[in-house]
């Protein structure tokens, strides 16, 4: 069994990706400080807590388990705070990623997959984001992101890195049979806010915005089921370890869903009605991000398999499953 080295692997993303790569026949090795993340997620291979700003923790864990390639998921992702707290973000997303590069270079590991985001595009200028869209984040977290990719970039001209970044649209979703899931505190997403309110622990969902050049006026977005993300990053592994070379892809499904058309969504798989609130929009918030995501279906072979219905019924589920 092959080991992996999932750098955040405690988290959303991260937790459902080793299940993933699990599936795949390798040992995903969680390297994780628990910020944000939880300890009963990680269920597919060993854990190793600890900060990847820390370069000597780092060198102990490759020397121990001997990862051939890395996946890291482990950043400060709340666009929010990043705004409140540029530098404590940058510190960990850039500066962190710096560490854990100069490990792996140090451990003679040439193979990464990374996290990146829609957010990297900053305002859309076509209704679909293809990779070639001009990258201009308009906030702190999505600039750090830029950072890095700009990074890994420069790694793969001057030391020979091969990298693929993977630009994630809205994940979505949860294991179906509920043994991991999303679970962040504060909650800022709005498909466990709007199941929140489904289930009575909220009192009400709020539109972050009405008046959007968008047919019913509210924000769009595209969703994508977290087990297809994690399916991308195990042939994102498959296809470094083959020897091909790195790339930067959007995940998403190329449909766009509207706040309305979620809400309603999560009013009909939950069977309940939830009380709605039209709010002004949230600062920073672009009206329309969806993926053109050929270049992932023609490099990786990957396909999306679950449509918005199956997003919230598991999401549902999963926060069903939670006693909060
Ligand atoms: N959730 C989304 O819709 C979305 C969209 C685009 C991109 N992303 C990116 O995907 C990645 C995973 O997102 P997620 O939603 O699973 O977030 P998450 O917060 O659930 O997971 C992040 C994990 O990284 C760990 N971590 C954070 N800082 C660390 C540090 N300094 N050292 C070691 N571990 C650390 C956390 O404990 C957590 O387990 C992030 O890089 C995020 O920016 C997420
Ligand atoms: O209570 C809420 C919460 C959200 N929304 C709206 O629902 C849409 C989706 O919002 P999310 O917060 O779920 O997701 P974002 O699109 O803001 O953020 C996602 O995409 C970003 C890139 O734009 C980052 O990558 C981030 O990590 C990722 O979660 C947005 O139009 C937002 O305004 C509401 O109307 N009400």
């Amino acid at each position: 069994m092959y080991p992996i080295l999932v750098v955040g692997g405690a988290g959303y993303i991260g937790a459902h990706t080793c299940l993933d790569l699990a599936s795949r026949g390798f040992l995903p090795v969680t390297y994780d400080n628990l910020s944000t993340g939880h300890d009963d997620f990680v269920r597919w291979g060993p854990l190793e807590i600890g900060d990847i700003r820390d370069g000597a923790r780092l060198d102990a864990v490759f020397r121990r388990h001997r990862p051939i390639a890395i996946v890291h998921f482990a950043a400060q992702s709340e666009i929010g705070r990043s705004v409140a707290d540029p530098l404590g973000t940058f510190d960990i997303n850039v500066g962190g990623t710096v560490s854990l590069l100069a490990a792996a270079e140090r451990a003679g590991i040439d193979k990464l997959v990374f996290s990146s985001t829609c957010a990297v595009y900053g305002r859309p200028q076509a209704s679909i984001l293809s990779e070639n869209h001009v990258r201009e984040p308009i906030n702190p977290y999505g600039r750090s992101k830029l950072m890095i990719e700009e990074i890994i970039d420069d790694l793969g001209r001057l030391k020979g890195l091969q990298a693929v970044v993977l630009r994630y649209f809205n994940a979505a979703g949860a294991d179906p049979e509920c043994r991991i899931g999303e679970r962040h505190d504060p909650e800022t997403h709005a498909i466990p806010l709007a199941i929140a309110t489904a289930l009575g622990r909220r009192e009400g969902f709020t539109i972050f915005g009405t008046d959007y050049d968008t047919p019913d006026g509210t924000a769009i977005r595209d969703y994508v089921h977290v087990l297809d993300l994690a399916a991308a990053h195990g042939l994102a592994v498959e296809h470094l370890i083959a020897g091909r070379k790195g790339l930067a892809v959007n995940l998403g499904t190329g449909t766009g869903t509207s706040v309305r058309e979620l809400v309603e969504t999560v009013g009909r798989i939950s069977g309940r009605g939830l009380s709605v609130v039209e709010g002004p929009r949230r600062a920073g918030d672009p009206s329309m991000l969806v993926a053109n995501n050929q270049l992932a279906r023609d490099a990786l072979g990957w396909t999306p398999r679950h449509d918005l219905s199956a997003m919230v019924e598991t999401a549902y589920r999963w926060h069903a499953s939670q006693n909060r």
